[in-house]
């Protein structure tokens, strides 16, 4: 049996999760921004606010395939007296008619194409009676402006269309192509590295043997973090081993913005991060919150970098990289919705042992039924890991003396989706 020098477990500060959350948003780090092929932009944020460079449309244009006329030459028409129009031009979408549409003329035009200048209004083919001869017969009124698409309608010159820090959807890609933005200036992507201890831990392509487990919250903090709009950096494993530890976290802080580890935090004999951050001088920000799972979710700032230790327990560490790390991110990339969205659920079942503290759990949002309902998923423990193949969404149980019953009012957190600015006002108030 290796030997441990027995030391007395240091009182933690505990904090209130909304504590733990300000005190990670007053850190910064400016991110520099690069420019990327407009096929490229997908989900990343926008480094700079987008201004409608032009009128959409640009020019007066047809709604319809039909007639381009004048409005007054169709005043006296009705079914029993038509009036007569000469067709003098016929244009499609990307063409501009040199002709003028004078006093009993129409021009034949598709949708999308240039409004002549004379017309006016624009009459649906379905409308109107060709009767052979280039001419054509409308059978009532039609007043000006009549199917005319005006130039501006849609967006005028210099209206802003999209604000900088917002993440790019195809609807935004529509605009940036629309006013000619062939690359997009947009925010570089945090480099987050993932740095996982603990002696027990396999690769995920090695065989299981006794006592050991395959690393998967490296796995899953990566793709938490590209869902973030980070960019994870796998930087491998650790023994738990003081030293070694130590050293790894020096050298990994060398090759990104942010560092995550996991496992080590709690106040275990071979715990040893709150160490590492003595020996390393680190500012701690927190290493207790009253929140379950993620109780032991740790933060410090070494030289000015934010060193983030989640805890080892999967389900705790997936929740401390969304409560925390994920609007960390948010705001360095200048977004304004930095935490999950919130909504408000119908609790589908008991939970009426007392917790002091906030319980986070996982769980499946459903929407049938006019009242979404929130479905706890799996076992609500902080070690287990399947509960996070169905949650979409983490019920929010505030602590306190009293539990919780079906059909409860909770507040959700959802994992997918627009975010929240900031949710803790609604979301840790005790019912009571
Ligand atoms: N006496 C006490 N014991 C514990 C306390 C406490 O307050 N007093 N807190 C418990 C709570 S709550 C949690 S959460 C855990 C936190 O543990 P650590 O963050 O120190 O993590 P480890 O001890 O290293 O590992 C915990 C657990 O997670 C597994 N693990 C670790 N890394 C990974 C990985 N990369 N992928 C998958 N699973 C991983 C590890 O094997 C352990 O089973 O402490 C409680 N104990
Ligand atoms: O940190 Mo532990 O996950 O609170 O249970
Ligand atoms: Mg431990």
């Amino acid at each position: 049996m290796k030997e441990v020098s027995i030391v007395p477990i240091e009182k933690r500060e505990i904090i209130p999760v909304w504590e733990a959350a300000s005190r990670i948003l007053e850190q910064t780090i400016t991110l520099p921004t690069e420019t990327v092929p407009l096929e490229e932009c997908d989900n990343r944020y926008l480094a700079e606010d987008i201004i409608a460079t032009h009128d959409v449309p640009p020019f007066d244009r047809s709604p319809y395939d039909g007639f381009a006329v004048r409005a007054e030459d169709t005043q006296c028409a009705s079914k029993q007296a038509p009036v007569l129009l000469k067709v003098i031009d016929s244009i499609g979408a990307g063409h501009v008619s040199e002709k003028t549409v004078q006093e009993g003329e129409a021009v034949r035009l598709m949708t999308g194409a240039a409004i002549p200048k004379g017309a006016d209004a624009v009459i649906m083919l379905e409308l109107v009676k060709e009767i052979g001869s280039g001419k054509i017969e409308i059978g009532r009124v039609f007043s000006p402006g009549h199917n005319i698409s005006k130039q501006g309608e849609d967006t005028k010159q210099g209206t802003p269309i999209l604000k900088k820090g917002s993440k790019i959807h195809p609807g935004a890609v529509a605009l940036l192509a629309t006013f000619g933005y062939e690359r997009v200036q947009v925010m570089k992507k945090p480099v987050v590295g993932i740095l996982a201890t603990g002696t027990e831990l396999l690769d995920v392509g090695q065989e299981l043997v006794p006592g050991k487990i395959r690393n998967s919250n490296a796995y899953m903090i990566a793709s938490q973090i590209k869902k973030a709009g980070g960019e994870p950096r796998l930087l491998g494993k650790m023994p738990d081993d003081l030293e070694q530890t130590y050293n790894g976290i020096i050298a990994a802080l060398q090759q990104c913005d942010v560092l995550i580890t996991t496992g080590g935090v709690s106040v275990g004999d071979f715990d040893h991060l709150p160490a590492i951050y003595k020996k390393m001088e680190a500012e701690l920000l927190f290493n207790k919150i009253a929140m379950r799972p993620g109780s032991v979710t740790s933060a410090a700032v070494y030289e000015g970098k934010l060193l983030f230790g989640l805890s080892g327990n999967p389900s705790a560490c997936f929740v401390g990289c969304e409560l925390f790390v994920r609007p960390f991110l948010l705001k360095a990339l200048n977004a304004d919705k930095v935490h999950l969205g919130v909504l408000k659920t119908e609790l589908q079942e008991d939970f009426l042992k007392p917790n002091p503290f906030t319980r986070f759990v996982r769980s499946r949002v459903e929407w049938e039924g006019s009242v979404p309902a929130a479905v706890p998923v799996g076992l609500d423990k902080s070690g287990s890991v399947t509960s996070l193949a169905d949650a979409n969404a983490l019920i929010v149980l505030p602590g306190g003396t009293r539990g919780w019953e079906i059909g409860s009012e909770v507040t959700t957190l959802l994992l997918d989706g627009e975010g929240s600015v900031w949710p803790w006002d609604l979301a840790v108030k005790s019912k009571s």
